[in-house]
């Protein structure tokens, strides 16, 4: 929660919702809110009359101040930790190739949404990607501008090597260290500061082999691993380990993985997922679909219920052909279903 937020977006109501100690802040300055509770901090504080602020020498300042100084020491004494404070993606409209303005004004993301990007090849949907992972602000080909939260992100999300605001989990998936599964994982939950490795290890290890076709385990080279198994565990891994709130997704259609569950695994985790796709059953399982030409962004759509419903269906002629594909894989004759 940042200040401004604070003194002008939550209503006394919420503050004392979130944070119940305030109401001794306001009865220590006495502060009568009680008919105010809809208003924010900084309109109760404007209702004010001159004559009201010169009686009671009510000092604006200070009280916003002193507000802001008091929630903050009390979170940090109480522990109360704050979530990751990403809320929303804004993408700003730029320009499509032939330097045609796109087909929106600014779209916003919020956390648990999944949308996807779909167009022909070529059309920029990596670069659609590439923009929000560089937050973009006006100075890449494209000309569109990201806000985080409404803002524009700081910096330290543009220039750290360290992007902990984006996890993007690419098209190539070339491991080239010679480590077994563990010490991959021990090494990357060592990097984030993990404190019980061996638990979280054991969820990643499980959560991989819940996405893959084939399971393999923890003393597996990683170099060994089948396209489909890297992928499932890159996306375990990014799914529990990751504190990246971003997830963006280039195609994941080939990589003989169950799809749908992977991308419950990343929505279960509170983040804003963005994936590029030519799969019906991906695209319709995403509450909106942005539609690529040309470079630009020619529409967004919603899912619609027509939609939702033939999703059904495609889920089971997918869930068909995920059945079939394990018989071949166990040297078994298919037999007509249908
Ligand atoms: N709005 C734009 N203005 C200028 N150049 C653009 C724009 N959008 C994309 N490009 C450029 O067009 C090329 C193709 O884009 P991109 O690689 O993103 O396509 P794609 O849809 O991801 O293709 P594929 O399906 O093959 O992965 C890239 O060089 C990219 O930088």
């Amino acid at each position: 929660m940042n200040n401004k937020d604070i003194l002008n977006k939550l209503t006394i109501r919420e503050l004392e919702e979130k944070y119940p100690f305030v109401i001794n802040y306001f009865i220590e300055n006495k502060l009568d809110i009680d008919n105010f509770k809809e208003y924010t901090f900084t309109e109760y504080l404007n209702h004010f009359s001159e004559e009201d602020i010169e009686d009671w020498a009510i000092d604006k300042e200070k009280l916003m101040e002193g507000l802001i100084e008091y929630i903050t020491q009390m979170a940090a004494f109480l522990g109360i930790k704050e979530e990751s404070g990403i809320e929303s993606l804004t993408i700003i409209a730029g320009t499509d190739k032939s330097g045609n303005k796109e087909g929106f004004k600014e779209i916003t993301i919020n956390r648990s949404e999944i949308i996807s990007i779909v167009g022909p090849t070529g059309s920029g949907k990596s670069r659609l990607l590439a923009d929000i992972e560089w937050a973009a602000q006006g100075d890449t080909p494209t000309g569109r501008s990201i806000l985080i939260n409404g803002e524009v992100p700081d910096k330290k999300w543009r220039f750290s090597s360290n992007n902990k605001l984006v996890a993007q989990l690419s098209q190539n998936m070339n491991f080239v260290m010679d480590l077994t599964v563990r010490e991959f994982l021990e090494l990357h939950a060592a990097s984030r500061l993990v404190e019980d490795v061996e638990g979280v290890i054991e969820k990643i290890i499980e959560a991989s082999n819940n996405l893959a076709g084939e399971k393999f385990d923890l003393n597996t080279p990683i170099t060994s691993l089948s396209g489909g198994q890297s992928r499932a565990l890159m996306i375990a891994d990014t799914a529990i380990l990751s504190s990246s709130p971003i997830v963006l997704i280039d195609e994941i259609e080939n990589a003989g993985i169950d799809r749908k569950k992977a991308l419950e695994l990343l929505v279960s985790k509170e983040k804003i997922v963005l994936m590029a796709t030519h799969d019906p059953t991906l695209a319709l399982i995403a509450d909106k679909r942005m539609v690529i030409k040309n470079g630009g962004i020619s529409k967004v759509l919603e899912t619609n219920e027509e939609e939702k419903e033939l999703l059904i269906e495609l889920e089971k002629i997918d869930n068909l052909v995920q059945g079939m594909r394990n018989s071949l894989r166990a040297g078994e004759t298919l037999r007509k279903t249908f």
